[in-house]
């Protein structure tokens, strides 16, 4: 445990890609002021630096796999003792997988709640597929969305279950999820006033 981290609120935000999670934390920060960790930004860094690591992880994203969970630890761990002095942090797209999630929690502090925005299938692919049209990202294509969603439910979807069972599991439901930002932000809220 890192104590440099204690007493900090700690929100996972959780969903497949193109659920909006990205949207929301932008939102979230501006208006509540937490320091947001996307970690497939972190991760994106570290390809666009050019460096051998970055180069194996381009690889596997473009595969749509899951780099090794040691790896994104590494690099989250990093950047939140580097802003200590934040009240709070969004952990944006983690953790992929249980064990994540576990190490996590063991390494650097227990997560205060987990934010889970519920989108369905074919509107994410239909979302990722209009982004890619101007996001420039390797893996915004339709056979790497489509692996993508694949690893989402096979490794991602155990992780919502996990945390349900620990009653910190706040879910955005579809009906609510799949609305415009607006909507699903005024349901967000409601998670962070009572933090
Ligand atoms: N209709 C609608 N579209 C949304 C909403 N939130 C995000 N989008 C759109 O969906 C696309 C994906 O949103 P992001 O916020 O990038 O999603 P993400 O979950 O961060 O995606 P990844 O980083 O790929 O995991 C964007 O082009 C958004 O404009 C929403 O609440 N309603
Ligand atoms: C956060 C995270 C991302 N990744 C990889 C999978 C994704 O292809 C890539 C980008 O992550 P992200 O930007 O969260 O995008 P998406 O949810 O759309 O996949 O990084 C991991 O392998 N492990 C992780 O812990
Ligand atoms: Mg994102």
């Amino acid at each position: 445990m890192a104590a440099e981290l204690a007493g900090k609120k700690i929100i996972f935000i959780v969903g497949g890609p193109g659920s909006g999670k990205g949207t929301q934390c932008e939102r979230i920060v501006a208006k509540y002021g937490y320091c947001h960790l996307s970690s497939g930004d972190l991760l994106r860094a570290e390809v666009a630096s050019g460096s051998e690591r970055g180069q194996e992880l381009q690889e596997i994203m473009k595969r749509g796999e899951l780099v090794p969970l040691e790896t994104v630890l590494a690099m989250i761990r990093d950047k939140m003792l580097a802003n200590t002095d934040a009240k709070g942090f969004l952990i944006d797209g983690y953790p992929r997988e249980v064990d994540q999630g576990k190490q996590f929690e063991s390494s650097i502090a227990s997560a205060t709640s987990v934010l889970y925005l519920d989108v369905a299938t074919e509107t994410m692919v239909q979302r990722l597929i209009k982004r890619g049209q101007t996001s420039g990202r390797a893996d915004d294509n339709e056979e790497t969305i489509r692996a993508r969603l694949n690893t989402f439910e096979k490794a991602t979807a155990p992780v919502v279950d996990f945390y349900k069972q620990q009653g910190k599991l706040f879910e955005i439901e579809r009906s609510v999820a799949e609305s415009s930002p607006d909507d699903v932000f005024a349901k967000v809220c409601l998670l962070f006033d009572k933090l």
